[in-house]
């Protein structure tokens, strides 16, 4: 990786959906190099934390101080991903490459032998020319790490990696994450599974939409944080509108 990596900084930072606050009052950086996990109930934020980190949802107050040439790789959510679209394992790693080469333009037999080389280095050597719509679940997930890994971005953010897949597929994915985090990149990933943030993340960010804890992971996911978590997330269920004696009489 050639380019220094930045730091990130969230100041006061507030993001808002519908002007319901998803993150609220987030202060604090990520290092440049660092490996953090957030974390916290469904609905916590997580999602729109990393979003905004990548500039692609605008803070309601407060701020993301990142500079702005700063190259961002973001991995979505699966889900959030429609594969209908008829188009080729390689194609689909080449998007990584549009920044650099620009919409529209021819890509270089170089960079497409990069792109192979990429899909090589997670499993996925000969998939070039296979529709996307017929990979299974861990082997899209593949060909999306490929993608970040020619991205080269020194800023990688992951939306819950491991979903979906299997055994396998997540220990090599964790693999890459690890090769990113031992060459200096910042990873920031979204995770459900605790078990595997206490093994392999030295940072923890534990969201319930206000910030819970930020540090090293055994003190960020002590007892008394996740269980302060998860009363903030009861919280939210009440206010969507609680069952009335009414409802069950009805029911
Ligand atoms: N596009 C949207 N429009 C309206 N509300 C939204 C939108 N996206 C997210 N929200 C709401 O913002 C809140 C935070 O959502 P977000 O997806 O960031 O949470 P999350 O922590 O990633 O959740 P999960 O663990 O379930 O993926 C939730 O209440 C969600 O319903």
């Amino acid at each position: 990786m050639a380019t220094a990596v930045p730091e990130i900084r969230l100041r006061d930072l507030t993001v808002c959906h519908a002007r319901r606050p998803a993150v609220h009052h987030l202060t604090g950086r990520f290092a440049p190099g660092s490996l953090t996990a957030v974390v916290g109930p469904n609905g916590a934020g997580k999602t729109t934390l990393l979003r905004a980190i990548a500039g692609l949802h605008r803070p309601e107050e407060g701020r993301v101080e990142l500079p702005r040439e700063a190259r961002i790789g973001l991995l979505p959510q699966q889900a959030a991903l429609d594969r209908r679209f008829p188009i080729a394992c390689l194609d689909v790693v080449m998007f990584g490459l549009w920044p650099a080469v620009g919409p529209f333009r021819r890509v270089p037999r170089a960079l497409r032998e990069r792109a192979s080389e990429a899909l090589a280095a997670v499993g996925l050597a000969g998939f070039e020319a296979r529709p996307v719509g017929s990979l299974s679940a861990g082997q899209f997930q593949r060909a999306l790490f490929a993608r970040l890994l020619l991205e080269d971005a020194p800023i990688i953010l992951l939306d819950e990696p491991f979903n979906a897949v299997d055994a396998r597929t997540a220990a090599d994915l964790l693999r890459v994450v690890r090769r990113w985090h031992g060459e200096g990149r910042t990873v920031i990933a979204v995770l459900h599974d605790l078990d595997l943030v206490r093994r392999e993340f030295p940072e923890t960010l534990l969201l319930a939409r206000e910030p819970i804890a930020w540090g090293p992971t055994g003190e960020a996911l002590s007892a008394a944080n996740r269980l302060r978590a998860r009363m903030m997330a009861e919280a939210w269920a009440e206010e969507a509108g609680a069952c009335t004696r009414g409802d069950a009489v009805a029911a």
